[in-house]
């Protein structure tokens, strides 16, 4: 009955290698599914752990969560270059932006997450089960993209609270995923939090995924991801008049540093050269 079973189980991992080797489709959702996998297993070992130790919601639970989460890019053999880590040692709060390519960020947000930092996250993602669980205890603070009203109360809100708690932000400014090699405009919350709080954000670029990451083309192989954090932007002093320059600065610097760091001219420059 046991040599039954470890057939059938080799037969299905047999079959599984095959189908991996044939079809980049089924390569790419079987190595997606496992990073599912990966999350759930993840969140439900956490989450007793964040309960014990740390008793319910709390930002220290991030510190659990992220020794786990920094074991996974093992599994898909993915390797992080990470460049200014002291960019983020500045007193007190901050906000910290950075691009947004696919739910693998989380990979990357966890290799280099300073303490006392939360992220902003779309509120879909407290009902998916054990993970929604998991970013809850964290500390994540989940907004209504839907309602732009109560994104930006949520948003005013944790101005407030960073301050009187000493915590970091992790917003991603383009607002959604985005693996086109590319930026999406940045949207404006995560600077307008920053001027109403008089705190500074500190960029954090990774280098384009679409070497070894593409979900039109369903390539998920291994790869290497550069990472840069860039000196912190003061906003002290500054008001509300001041959102789209801020916005625009950090758009532009993280950018540029978007394609050097990808190992491509940026379209301007190419524009330049031709
Ligand atoms: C152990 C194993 C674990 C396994 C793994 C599990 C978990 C790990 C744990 C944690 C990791 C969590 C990682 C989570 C990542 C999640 C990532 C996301 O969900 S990204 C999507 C959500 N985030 C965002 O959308 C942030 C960016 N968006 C914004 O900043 C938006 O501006 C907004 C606040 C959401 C509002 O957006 P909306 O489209 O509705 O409107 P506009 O942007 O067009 O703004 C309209 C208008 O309002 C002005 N504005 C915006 N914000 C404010 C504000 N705070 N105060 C005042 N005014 C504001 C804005 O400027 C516009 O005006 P104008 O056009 O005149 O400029
Ligand atoms: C009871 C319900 C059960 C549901 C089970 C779902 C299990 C989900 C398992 C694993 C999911 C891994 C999630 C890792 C966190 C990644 C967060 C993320 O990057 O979200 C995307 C969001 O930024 C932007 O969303 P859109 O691009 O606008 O869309």
């Amino acid at each position: 009955m046991e040599l039954g079973w470890l057939l059938w189980g080799a037969a299905v991992l047999l079959l599984l290698h095959f189908l991996t080797e044939l079809s980049p489709a089924v390569n790419f959702a079987l190595r997606l599914g496992w990073y599912c996998v990966l999350c759930v297993m993840g969140s439900l070992l956490a989450a007793p752990a964040c309960l014990l130790l740390n008793g319910g919601r709390t930002v220290r639970n991030m510190r659990i969560i992220k020794n786990v989460v920094k074991t996974f890019k093992y599994f898909f053999g993915l390797r992080f270059e990470v460049k200014r880590l002291e960019n983020f040692e500045v007193e007190g709060p901050a906000i910290i932006v950075s691009n947004h390519q696919s739910i693998l960020d989380m990979m990357g947000l966890m290799e280099v997450l300073p303490d006392n930092c939360v992220q902003v996250a779309k509120r879909e993602l407290m009902y998916t089960g054990c993970v929604g669980l998991i970013m809850y205890l964290g500390g994540v603070i989940f907004i209504n993209r839907k309602s732009t009203t109560s994104a930006k109360m949520v948003m005013t809100e944790v101005a407030k609270t960073m301050v009187a708690e000493n915590v970091k932000v992790w917003v991603y400014p383009e607002g959604t995923r985005n693996c086109t090699g590319d930026f999406l405009p940045f949207k404006k919350g995560a600077f307008h939090l920053a001027i109403q709080a008089q705190v500074p954000v500190i960029p954090v670029v990774y280098s384009s995924f679409t070497t070894f990451y593409n979900p039109k083309t369903k390539l998920f192989t291994s790869g290497k991801i550069k990472v840069e954090v860039l000196p912190p932007i003061e906003t002290k002093g500054l008001t509300s008049d001041d959102v789209s320059d801020l916005a625009d600065r950090c758009f532009h610097t993280m950018r540029e540093t978007f394609f050097m760091l990808s190992g491509r001219p940026s379209p301007s420059e190419a524009k330049d050269s031709s």
